[in-house]
């Protein structure tokens, strides 16, 4: 699959833009002060609070924090399905005032219709956008069979498992070639080694299409893995606690758990949330240093 990957996706990537003048690579997020907070009744949550981040086009930023910091409320802003209380999203010089369609989102679950084939599951992206470029059933078939799904097209979702299902997922928001893509926990359901391996597909897809990518996770390590930049966030009302750059070598794979900087910034993102409880390290845990 990884040479293939590399493969299907920069043929993907070329047709699309010839047939459809889609971009190649990926388009900047400026979140520009954005703040949320929910109002139902008197009841009031303050969920984000004046997040300032930049995400360069072609970019690969991964966000964690703990539950509830506001992570998913945030990639709700970028899609535009939320609107700010404050602040506001810029994408590709854009703001963004209502549903911004030239992305794909992937969410933990990956909500394909049951009575779909697979193929058809991809294609209803290009569907809802009224897209008819000529060649998009062979693209969805490239793209399916760059992560692994050739001879699945006719399948149904419940013939599936769940890896293979959010790798649908995975391909349907990808289909339009979006610019940017974004993913609200896409593995967080998936048991280890499905996760660890669709990690490193991921990488692959990634340097291949080059898009900008927000990730959101509650995983260090993937954090660390798949990232340019690891942002993490404080406790509700979540703000941007550190930016922790990573300069390892890509493709990262499964060697780059041998990297000393991944070492280090495990290590370092640790600390963090050790100092602000949001970890204990136990009896024989790390001590609590402040970060
Ligand atoms: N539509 C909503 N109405 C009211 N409160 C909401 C709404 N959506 C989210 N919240 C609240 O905003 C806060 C942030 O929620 P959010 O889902 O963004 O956190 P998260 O960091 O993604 O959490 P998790 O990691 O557990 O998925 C939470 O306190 C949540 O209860």
């Amino acid at each position: 699959m990884t040479a293939n990957a590399q493969r299907a996706f920069s043929v993907v990537g070329r047709e699309a833009a010839e047939a459809a003048s889609a971009p190649e690579g990926g388009t900047e997020i400026a979140i520009d002060g954005a703040s949320k907070t929910f109002r139902r009744g008197r009841m009031e949550t303050h969920a984000l609070d004046g997040v300032e981040l930049t995400i360069g086009a072609g970019e690969f930023v991964a966000i964690v924090g703990p539950s509830g910091c506001g992570k998913s409320t945030l990639m709700r802003l970028v899609a535009g399905l939320l609107p700010p209380s404050s602040g506001r999203v810029v994408i590709g010089g854009e703001t963004v005032d209502g549903p911004y369609t030239n992305l794909g989102i992937v969410f933990q679950k990956p909500i394909l219709l049951e009575w779909r084939t697979i193929l058809k599951n991809v294609l209803l992206q290009t569907e809802m956008r009224h897209r008819k470029d000529p060649g998009l059933v062979d693209r969805a078939k490239g793209l399916l069979a760059a992560v692994g799904l050739e001879g699945f097209e006719n399948r149904f979702p419940h013939e599936l498992s769940g890896g293979m299902q959010q790798r649908v997922a995975i391909v349907r928001a990808l289909i339009h070639e979006p610019p940017v893509l974004l993913m609200d926990e896409p593995f967080g359901a998936l048991d280890a080694l499905t996760r660890e391996q669709m990690r490193i597909d991921l990488e692959e897809l990634w340097l291949a299409s080059r898009k900008t990518v927000l990730f959101i996770t509650h995983s260090i390590d993937e954090a660390v893995l798949l990232a340019d930049r690891v942002v993490v966030m404080s406790p509700r009302p979540g703000k941007i606690e550190r930016i922790v750059d990573l300069d390892m070598p890509r493709p990262r794979g499964l060697e780059g758990r041998k990297d000393p900087d991944f070492i280090a910034a495990v290590e370092s993102i640790t600390q963090i949330f050790l100092a602000r409880g949001v970890l204990h390290g136990g009896r024989k845990g790390p001590k609590l240093v402040s970060a």
